[in-house]
């Protein structure tokens, strides 16, 4: 069995200084994979820090030499409300950079608007990583919630214990909205690169719990999840102060 790389940690002085951090890398990872001629397939996140991070890809990309229209990009989770709700990560993502940079392969999971369940869209997102023969990600951006979730993977909940599937639909989330479908364990799992975005004090105690030597992945989500070639932890100072 190949053994999982253990996690790095970078640390940034701020949230700012983090986002224009992991906005550079991604750049890079991309323009490389892109010179190699390989199409990049990319995780997506919602939250605050992938906001910050997708203003500053808005902000570099001009100078990357990246072809976001030959980028196949994805999200970890999606929020089961109507298509046109800001409240959808992949409307957030858009509106701070994807419609900037002209990414023309955007994938998620159907709004609420679109079908009938959530159940539905988790099927129908399930069959489009199918169909794209991908589900192998370069690169996976994840927040972290400060109850310890990834994607939208949530302490305790059921949508923890789903195997042999991609996805899962999730009901009753503790953060709202509360139906959702999310990548499961197995496919987030499937990533080369998994990376980890956190920022504030509030999450401090989470990032603790996820990279302490001992713990649940019941209490603690994020500890479940690990990329196949690398595992790292963007930081600010904030979010480290427990590490
Ligand atoms: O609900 C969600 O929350 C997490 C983290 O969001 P944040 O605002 O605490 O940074 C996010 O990663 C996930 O994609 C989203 O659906």
């Amino acid at each position: 069995m190949t053994e999982t790389p253990q996690p790095l940690i970078e640390v940034h002085p701020d949230a700012g200084a983090l986002a224009t951090a992991v906005a550079g890398e991604l750049l890079n990872r991309i323009a490389d994979a892109q010179a190699a001629g390989h199409v990049p397939n990319v995780g997506l996140t919602g939250g605050s820090i992938a906001d910050a991070v997708h203003g500053e890809i808005a902000r570099l990309a001009p100078a990357s030499g990246v072809d976001w229209g030959a980028v196949v990009l994805w999200f970890g989770d999606e929020r089961f409300v109507p298509a046109d709700s800001p409240e959808r990560n992949v409307n957030q993502a858009r509106a701070a950079f994807l419609d900037e940079v002209g990414a023309r392969r955007v994938h998620t999971a159907p709004a609420s608007s679109e079908v009938d369940s959530v159940e539905e869209s988790a099927t129908a997102y399930a069959d489009t990583i199918r169909s794209q023969g991908s589900g192998d990600f370069d690169v996976l951006m994840l927040g972290v919630g400060p109850d310890g979730h990834v994607a939208s993977l949530f302490p305790g909940a059921p949508a923890l214990g789903v195997s042999a599937a991609t996805t899962v639909a999730v009901h009753d989330s503790p953060k709202p909205p509360p139906e959702r479908v999310s990548l499961t364990f197995e496919a987030l799992n499937r990533s080369q690169s998994v990376w980890f975005l956190v920022s504030g004090e509030a999450k401090a105690d989470a990032v603790r719990r996820a990279l302490a030597e001992d713990g649940s992945v019941a209490e603690t989500p994020a500890r479940g999840v690990a990329g196949r070639a690398e595992t790292v932890w963007f930081l600010d100072a904030d979010a480290a102060s427990l590490v």
